[in-house]
């Protein structure tokens, strides 16, 4: 079990030192600014923002996109979640640092059996029209890997990486709540197959960031802070 344990460990951490090169303190440092500045629940309420390099998080509903959020953004509550699948049904946008601001951050209701169509028509309209939009983030949960709702998705989002060559967006994968896996026997391989899971289905996407949001120690916050501060020119 305890050796089991630091297997876990050790590959996170050497996951954590591909990502640690250089710092995105800078753009996160002061955490007290983020704010909150719109929610669209149709595509015409989606705020206009100019200007401001944008990213932008999707995945299953509950699979933790709200919680890995506050998290990089340094606040316990700013972004509200919730056990029950189906919390946030807006698209949200948050800005990062002072007035005028570094980058926006846009929060999106999950897909999957929770998600409503109409959440997902919003979020492929967004998907569609967001010039401003730098890079796409799809989480997975660290314990119950891809189901073929977020295959279809990251095929869909590759297809459109490829056909862009990736000039309107990228994209990366992001494995949440690893605190769940840590303990069990096989927690490395397990990681390591939906890993390749991911390749497989969408070979444009950057390797996955391991992460834990809700309980302390955070793990991966700064890779993900550093993705995102890579992806909006700022690293
Ligand atoms: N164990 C564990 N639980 C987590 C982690 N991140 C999120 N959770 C839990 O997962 C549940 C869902 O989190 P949310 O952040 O609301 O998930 P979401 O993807 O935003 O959900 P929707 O808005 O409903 O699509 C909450 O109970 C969180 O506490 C994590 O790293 N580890
Ligand atoms: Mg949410």
């Amino acid at each position: 079990m305890l050796e089991n344990l630091r297997h876990t460990y050790r590959a996170l951490r050497t996951t954590r030192r591909c990502y640690s090169a250089h710092s995105a303190a800078s753009v996160f440092s002061d955490s007290r600014t983020a704010e909150f500045l719109a929610a669209a629940v149709s595509p015409a309420s989606i705020p206009q923002l100019h200007g401001l390099p944008e990213i932008t998080v999707t995945g299953r509903a509950n699979v933790g996109k709200s919680t890995l959020l506050n998290a990089v953004l340094g606040r316990a509550k700013l972004l509200n979640v919730s056990k029950r699948a189906g919390r946030t049904q807006s698209l949200n946008f948050f800005r990062v640092g002072a007035q005028p601001g570094k980058l926006v951050v846009v929060d999106a209701p999950g897909y999957g059996a929770r998600g409503r169509q109409e959440w997902g028509d919003l979020f492929n309209h967004y998907l569609r029209e967001r010039k401003q939009l730098r890079r796409v983030f799809l989480l997975f949960s660290a314990k119950h890997g891809l189901n073929e709702v977020d295959r279809a998705m990251l095929r869909l989002l590759n297809e459109e990486c490829q056909a862009t060559g990736g000039t309107r967006y990228t994209l990366q994968a992001i494995l949440t709540k690893a605190d769940t896996v840590l303990d069990m026997k096989d927690g490395p391989s397990h990681i390591r197959s939906i890993q390749k899971d991911i390749f497989d289905t969408a070979p444009t996407c950057l390797p996955a960031i391991v992460t834990t949001a809700s309980k302390h120690p955070h793990f991966g916050i700064e890779e993900v802070r550093q993705s995102i501060a890579d992806a909006c020119g700022l690293a």
